[in-house]
């Protein structure tokens, strides 16, 4: 009997107005696997991410992750404000512009969702917090503050922060594209690290010779509906729709896509 998935999107529909920007949009993540989205800009791709942790409420469809399942649309119940906190500090979010409070050092950040969330005791959330931010190389960044920092290592705080949540997946939101080239590195040897540990995620990104390497599944969207998805690999060396080839043969004429062994 096959495992039940991690994460289980089904028939989700999300409209902005009169734009229709997903459209019956079905996903299973298994437990431990790791998703990439891929797509053109607007196709819905952080629309997705943003609906599997409710920062989106979907018009219609459900969505579930774990054991808490939320249907929307046809007169369901929207859920309440403390029930959506809950939900949204088991699914690990981490953006393009890494959102950390600049007027708290680093480990401050780290703490905040513990504390006022978890309403862990101040002690205990600090332990927490300097072992994620050792997790990701920065232990001994704890009392600078933001500005400080560089955006590869701004980034990282952001993935502590969302880790001491101790989420049961991680969402990454394009979290490598405001990064300087030479600091993506950095950052994507830390979400490696979490695949490599058996974390749940998925992850939109442009950094389709890391999809490669990283992620097991892989889905193209466009114009939100899912094009193509299979195993990341065969997707990106063989796709078989039109528009999944035309999109990556962009990668590979701009020179946008290095060799798969130059990120590993
Ligand atoms: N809060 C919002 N209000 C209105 N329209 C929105 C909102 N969020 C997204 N959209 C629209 O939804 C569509 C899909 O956006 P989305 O950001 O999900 O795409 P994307 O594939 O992640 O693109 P990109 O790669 O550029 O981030 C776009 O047309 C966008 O303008």
């Amino acid at each position: 009997m096959s495992e039940t998935p991690k994460i289980e999107i089904r028939s989700l529909r999300k409209s902005f107005g009169s734009n229709e920007v997903l459209k019956n949009i079905n996903l299973d993540v298994t437990k431990g696997g790791v998703v990439a989205l891929i797509g053109p800009s607007g196709s819905g791709k952080s629309t997705l991410l943003r609906c599997i942790n409710l920062l989106v409420v979907p018009d219609g469809g459900s969505v579930r992750v774990g054991d808490t399942r939320f249907a929307f649309g046809d007169g369901a119940k929207l859920p309440d404000v403390k029930t959506l906190a809950r939900f949204r500090a088991t699914t690990g979010m981490v953006f393009q512009h890494f959102n950390l409070f600049p007027h708290m050092t680093t480990l401050q950040n780290v703490m905040e969702g513990p504390v006022t969330v978890r309403r862990m005791a101040k002690a205990e959330a600090e332990t927490l917090a300097r072992a994620q931010l050792a997790k990701v190389g920065l232990a001994e960044k704890a009392d600078q503050y933001p500005a400080t920092l560089s955006g590869g290592q701004k980034q990282r705080v952001a993935i502590a922060r969302a880790l001491a949540m101790e989420p049961d997946v991680m969402l990454f939101d394009e979290a490598t594209s405001a990064l300087d080239p030479e600091l993506v590195g950095e950052v994507l040897n830390v979400i490696q690290q979490l695949a490599s540990e058996g974390m749940t995620m998925v992850i939109v990104t442009h950094e389709i010779a890391f999809a490669r390497e990283v992620a097991d599944r892989l889905i193209f969207m466009r114009d939100g509906v899912v094009v193509e998805e299979g195993p990341a690999r065969q997707v990106i060396d063989n796709p078989q729709e039109a528009a999944t080839r035309a999109f990556l043969s962009h990668f590979h004429r701009t020179g946008a896509l290095p060799p798969a062994n130059a990120i590993s």
